[in-house]
């Protein structure tokens, strides 16, 4: 079943054509990578998928509990919706503890209001020490809890990387977009982070749209992957059909390369 539809859609920033016209569908239960050249229009897209851009024209239709239409989409309004997302300049609060920034992802889905928070009544307890065991099951999960006091400025670029995607999986998502999870990291992290997606995909029933440089990630995990250019899909496949697709190579290579390698 598809969990999200995108036609024709387009975004214009004056004159700069970032995304225009694509179509895709992605399935539920799936991981599928958005691939191209620095520039092509994936950051665009996912900000279009989230509500930070408002599209030019063409529609985004997410299919969970009813349908969530592009006119709908708010930055602030996507986890009430389940989808959540990592950014590809890591968004932590740096200050602050390993365990507090996961737990911010949870508060945004909180049952208890205003009164039961500032009364401090019994349910907000309740609430609170729920939400610290998921913070807590999330930081194993991750291989972060023995870490989980320490300030986020204080971990490795790839453990706040991770921090990020635990985060936005406190948020209990149906959805996750993971922009660039393993930019920055070192190969060895980035085999790590490749078995903890596939892990948690599998153990969430989750939908994953990545965007990501690294091929062996998108190669490896992958069931599904898109590629932009110059804000057009210029294919879609899976891993096999993309890493031989003439197009691919020439947008990632160039025309001469495709053309000496005959
Ligand atoms: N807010 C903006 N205003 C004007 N132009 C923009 C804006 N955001 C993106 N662009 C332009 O749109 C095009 C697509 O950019 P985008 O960042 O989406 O590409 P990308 O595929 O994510 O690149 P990278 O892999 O380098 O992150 C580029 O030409 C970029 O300069």
């Amino acid at each position: 079943m598809a969990l999200l539809n995108v036609t024709k859609l387009t975004k214009n920033f004056g004159g700069v054509k970032a995304v225009t016209d694509v179509d895709l569908e992605v399935e539920e239960n799936t991981i599928t990578g958005i691939i191209g050249p620095n520039g092509a229009g994936k950051t665009t897209f996912f900000n279009l998928l989230t509500g930070i851009y408002k599209p030019s024209s063409g529609d985004i239709i997410y299919h969970i509990n009813g349908d969530v239409t592009s006119r709908m989409l708010r930055p602030q309004k996507m986890t009430k919706y389940g989808i959540a997302r990592t950014f590809q300049n890591i968004r932590l609060f740096k200050e602050m503890t390993v365990t507090d920034n996961v737990l911010l992802g949870y508060h945004c889905n909180l049952s208890y209001g205003v009164f039961p928070s500032v009364l401090r009544l019994p349910s907000y307890f309740r609430e609170e020490k729920k939400a610290m065991e998921k913070a807590h099951e999330l930081l194993k999960i991750f291989h972060l809890y023995d870490k989980r006091d320490e300030k986020a400025k204080n971990l490795s670029y790839g453990d706040q990387r991770k921090v990020e995607i635990a985060r936005a999986m406190a948020a209990d998502p149906k959805i996750l977009l993971l922009d660039e999870p393993a930019a920055g990291m070192n190969p060895n992290e980035t085999k790590e982070l490749t078995k903890l997606i596939k892990w948690v995909q599998e153990e969430f029933q989750l939908t994953i749209i990545l965007i990501e440089h690294d091929m062996s990630l998108v190669m490896k995990l992958c069931d599904k992957i898109f590629v932009f250019d110059y804000g057009h899909l210029i294919a879609e496949g899976d891993p096999e059909s993309i890493q031989c697709n003439e197009q691919v190579l020439k947008a990632y290579l160039g025309g001469d390369y495709v053309a000496e390698a005959k």
